[in-house]
């Protein structure tokens, strides 16, 4: 087995050794490339007669269906640096797909189910560097799959945030539908969903993260997007924006409901002010490019919502990060606009709806499907530290982490 394996997974369960992987995917996006894959528990595998070895973590289930216990793996890696990617995969035999002892799961272990325009852009760099074809999976398609999949598979994977509080929502699965999915990547995708499968993008913007990222590096000069974020933390966008209270002496307008602390003009003051980009703190033009991105996105959302009768709106996509302050500015936004009819609400694993989109569509072709047992987050940080390999910049630490979950194979 190959050590490091046991080092991705590098929490205090030394239960988890890796075993075998299985069923990688990918969603290449236009600012990040987000991987996940499936490892068995253990190195041991059992093909499809049943012949078990004597740690296998294969069972049968009632419904005659194999299960194979093990983790769902999730790492990131910016698409600019592609070829970091690429290194992980390889180094970590990710594409050769695993389970080589289990002959119904062989077939096709050099075609890797794949999502995202990258998927189409990059799809001769992968065949070259790693041999691999990409089976292309629509995007909408993926988001949507995978927005499914965690709202129904995934323990407290959806909640509110307010007042700077998580609260995890219990999600009917015989009431989940409709729904708004607001997907904040580099640009912005909304889709109402009816359904699995059923589904249609009714709306979208190109004021998303990767404006947020773009301007806030050429603004502040910051030299990667968490640094951006924690500029955005310290700052005060008060400085900056113009107040209601700027503009009517310091009070409300309340006969049109606007209190003298709603922001009327972001970036409004850098006109009055007279100053230029150099008299203000890079952490006050964060701050209100922060809230001015995140506030309009809410707003656009609930215009949507209300236009399609939609009262639950689930916000995903990278942008988010499970960052308090983008939350927050959001879930106000959605209150503020609906007068309290609409809810913003948030996924666990935001980032890699697209992804997992793609990894449950090999059920489309092999029958397998996956069901997770719970989710855990883990502190990866200790478990990539601990190899002496890693090369930090291959991957984004903060964002990887693995749940425990089940595949179902015919
Ligand atoms: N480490 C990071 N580096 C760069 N951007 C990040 C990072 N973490 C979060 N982000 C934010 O996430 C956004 C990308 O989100 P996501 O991965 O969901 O979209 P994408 O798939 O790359 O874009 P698209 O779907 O539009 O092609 C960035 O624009 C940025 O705002
Ligand atoms: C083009 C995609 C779908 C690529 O992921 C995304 O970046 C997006 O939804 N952009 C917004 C485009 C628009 O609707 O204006």
């Amino acid at each position: 087995m190959d050590q490091r394996h046991d080092q991705i997974e590098g929490n205090s369960e030394p239960s988890h050794s890796f075993g075998q992987v299985s069923h990688l995917a990918l969603d290449i996006g236009g600012t990040l490339i987000k991987v996940v894959y499936f490892s068995t528990s253990r190195d041991d595998c059992i093909d499809h007669e049943g012949d078990s070895s004597a740690n296998n973590t294969l069972g049968v289930s009632k419904s005659g269906k194999h299960i194979l216990e093990g983790r769902l793996h999730f790492a990131k890696f910016e698409t600019r640096n592609i070829n970091d990617c690429l290194e992980f995969i390889s180094s970590k035999k990710l594409h050769l797909g695993g389970f080589q002892r289990c002959r119904n799961l062989a077939k096709d272990k050099n075609l890797i189910k794949a999502t995202g325009g990258g998927a189409h852009k990059f799809a001769e760099l992968f065949r070259e560097k790693l041999g691999i074809d990409l089976d292309k999976e629509d995007e909408m398609d993926c988001l949507v799959a995978g927005a499914n999949f965690l709202l129904k598979a995934v323990h407290r994977e959806a909640y509110t945030y307010v007042g700077g509080e998580k609260e995890f929502m219990q999600i009917d699965q015989n009431d989940l539908y409709p729904y708004l999915l607001v997907n904040i990547g580099s640009g912005v995708s909304m889709i109402k969903v009816d359904g699995d499968g059923k589904f249609e993008r009714v709306s979208g913007t190109n004021v998303g993260g990767g404006t947020f990222w773009g301007l806030g590096r050429l603004l502040t000069k910051c030299k990667s997007f968490d640094e951006l974020l924690e500029l955005s933390y310290r700052g005060n966008n008060r400085v900056i924006d113009m107040l209601v209270g700027d503009i009517y002496g310091g009070m409300d307008y309340s006969k049109i409901g606007l209190s003298s602390t709603t922001i009327a003009s972001s970036f409004g003051k850098a006109v009055s002010d007279y100053k230029e980009l150099e008299d203000y703190k890079p952490e006050d033009v964060a701050r209100s490019l922060l809230r001015m991105i995140s506030n309009n996105i809410g707003q656009i959302a609930y215009l949507n919502a209300l236009q399609f009768g939609l009262k639950r709106i689930f916000f995903g996509g990278f942008f988010i990060q499970g960052q308090p302050y983008t939350m927050d500015t959001i879930s106000v936004a959605v209150h503020f606009w609906s007068k309290g009819e609409a809810k913003a609400m948030f996924l666990r694993h935001e980032g890699f709806l697209g992804a997992l989109g793609a990894y449950v569509s090999y059920a489309k072709n092999r029958l397998d499907d996956l069901v997770c047992n719970e989710s855990i987050q883990i502190p990866v940080s200790a478990s990539y530290a601990a190899d002496p390999k890693y090369n930090p910049r291959n991957a984004d630490l903060n964002d990887n982490e693995s749940m425990q979950c089940s595949v179902y194979t015919a």
